[in-house]
């Protein structure tokens, strides 16, 4: 039972894909008889990461493959049979076991379909359903995006970077284990690289696999001159050489030298690879070579703990390289490695069934209380379709005439939005009564919109050294309400 087969992951049966306490609580609900009271939850960040501007929303296609494959198996209950209380006793009753045994996923969720460009306190994804239900599903929901949200975010600001220049995603060895691994090179891909070395993304997913060969290639030869024609027997149309496996720039002339050999035979050499050294130095003295030589199609790969701040170095210093192998950096998030995802109770229907109770999660930093309502995301973009403002507002009341966005952070601040201002909803309908509406976009369809959306956004977001915020508020009505609720919960009577 310690190594389950990989191929079980995101795939039936991660029900016990959750934290105990969601299990003890649905038990508590269903005690409590508060099992289907309608409930409304929405999954959000509070911070860019990276310190940046935006994030890419990803994630989704295996929310939606989870939730279309929860139910308990048989196993799972009697796993959970065997948990037991610190007395001693069943944790779990039977009955509530057999509840579980025939329970079917029921819950309404809207989401920001994958690609989307999201910021800061805006839902990413709303679930509305049973109370049990809706609860039950956080943990699963925020490790799934949280993570490729992280991932597909840090390759969206990689692609940044590299602006047209190919990237390949070599993560696989260093990734947070076989499913970090798997995840990032998925998420890699919406985000922006152009292919990854991981065969099982390749046949999991559809992403176009690619890569050179090991210095233990080299080492496992006489000479690199040696290793070099060996592989361009084995790969005459798609050899690429490592060439830093003694000297660097020996390495490019023995590279040139069976290069030519290809030549005679009528192939051409793909690329080289540079792994150590001063890249730029080493990259414009390469390419030098190969001019001369003749082989001005050579492709320079470069690699080495590589992210986007030292691309930007490496352009700015005249690197003439053309393709970026990035492994550590990207599929472990390096300098952020979580983002701070997190999921929120926000309106609960009456007991009488008369109508709403919208909920608060109060804080000591108004940064992080919670935004109660049935949320939609509304942004407002310019005629060239560049997003100007977010406006979040409460789906559940009715949107006076006239439309003001308020910051929720500083109440002075609001925009009155012009009526003619074209604006599209970012939450679309994703399940209904448990079932998939349609079904979701590719991920190379997810991959375009992402490009299409980060290209969309203002450079003044998209920089990486002190992002300029990109305006999100509360219409203003939704703000009002939410301002008399938190006086509310503090004991404070609001006028
Ligand atoms: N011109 C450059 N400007 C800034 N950083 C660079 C430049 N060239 C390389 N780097 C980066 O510097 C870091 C250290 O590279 P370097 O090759 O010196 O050390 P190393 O990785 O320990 O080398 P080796 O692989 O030979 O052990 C890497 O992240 C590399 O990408
Ligand atoms: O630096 P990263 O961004 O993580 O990219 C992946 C690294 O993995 C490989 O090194 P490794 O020493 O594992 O094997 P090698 O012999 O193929 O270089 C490769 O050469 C890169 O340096
Ligand atoms: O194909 C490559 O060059 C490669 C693959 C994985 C890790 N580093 C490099």
């Amino acid at each position: 039972m310690n190594s389950a087969p990989l191929s079980g992951l995101y795939a039936p049966s991660l029900s016990l894909l959750t934290d105990l306490y969601q299990l003890t609580m649905a038990y508590g609900y269903w005690q409590q008889g508060l099992q289907d009271r309608e409930a409304v939850f929405h999954l959000y960040f509070r911070r860019a990461p990276f310190q940046g501007g935006y994030a890419v929303a990803a994630g989704l296609a295996h929310v939606a493959d989870f939730l279309e494959n929860l139910r308990f198996s048989d196993d799972d209950l009697t796993y959970l049979a065997s948990l037991r209380s610190a007395k001693g006793a069943p944790l779990f009753p039977a009955d509530f076991l057999a509840y579980l045994k025939t329970m079917e996923f029921r819950c309404d969720v809207d989401a920001m379909p994958e690609g989307t460009v999201a910021f800061a306190n805006e839902p990413l994804l709303r679930v509305r359903g049973p109370l049990l239900q809706a609860q039950l599903i956080e943990t699963a929901l925020l490790t799934i995006i949280n993570f490729q949200t992280l991932i597909a975010t840090k390759a969206a600001r990689i692609r940044e970077a590299a602006g047209t220049d190919t990237v390949l995603e070599f993560g696989l060895r260093r990734a947070q284990g076989p499913d970090g691994g798997l995840s990032a090179s998925r998420a890699a891909y919406l985000g922006g690289v152009d292919a990854t070395s991981n065969v099982l993304a390749g046949q999991r997913f559809g992403i176009p696999v690619k890569g050179t060969h090991a210095h233990s290639w080299v080492m496992a030869f006489e000479d690199e001159e040696t290793a070099f024609t060996a592989y361009a027997q084995a790969f005459p149309d798609d050899s690429v050489f490592l060439v830093d496996t003694y000297d660097t720039l020996e390495g490019v002339r023995h590279a040139i030298k069976v290069a030519r050999t290809m030549r005679a035979n009528g192939h051409e050499l793909g690329g080289i690879r540079l792994d150590s050294g001063d890249l730029a130095y080493l990259s414009r003295e390469a390419r030098e070579l190969l001019n001369e030589a003749g082989f001005p199609g050579v492709r320079i790969v470069a690699s080495n703990d590589l992210e986007e701040n030292l691309i930007t170095s490496l352009k700015l210093q005249g690197a003439k390289i053309d393709t970026w192998g990035i492994g550590t950096q990207l599929v472990t998030a390096y300098n952020q490695p979580a983002l701070g995802g997190v999921y929120k109770l926000a309106a609960l229907r009456k007991p009488d069934d008369s109508g709403w109770d919208f909920t608060i999660k109060l804080s000591e930093q108004l940064a992080k209380t919670s935004t109660p309502g049935i949320l939609q995301v509304r942004r407002y973009e310019s005629e060239k379709g560049q997003p100007r403002a977010d406006m979040l507002y409460n789906t559940a009341e009715p949107l006076p005439a006239q439309l003001t966005i308020v910051d929720p952070l500083d109440a002075t601040r609001r925009r009155a939005v012009r009526p003619e201002t074209a604006f599209r909803e970012l939450l679309e309908p994703v399940f209904r009564q448990g079932q998939l509406v349609q079904p979701l976009p590719t991920l190379a369809e997810s991959r375009t919109r992402a490009h299409r959306e980060v290209l969309a956004l203002d450079p003044s977001i998209r920089r990486f050294l002190n992002p300029h915020t990109y305006p999100v508020g509360l219409e203003e009505t939704l703000h009002d309400y939410r301002t008399r609720l938190i006086r509310e919960k503090r004991g404070v009577q609001g006028g």
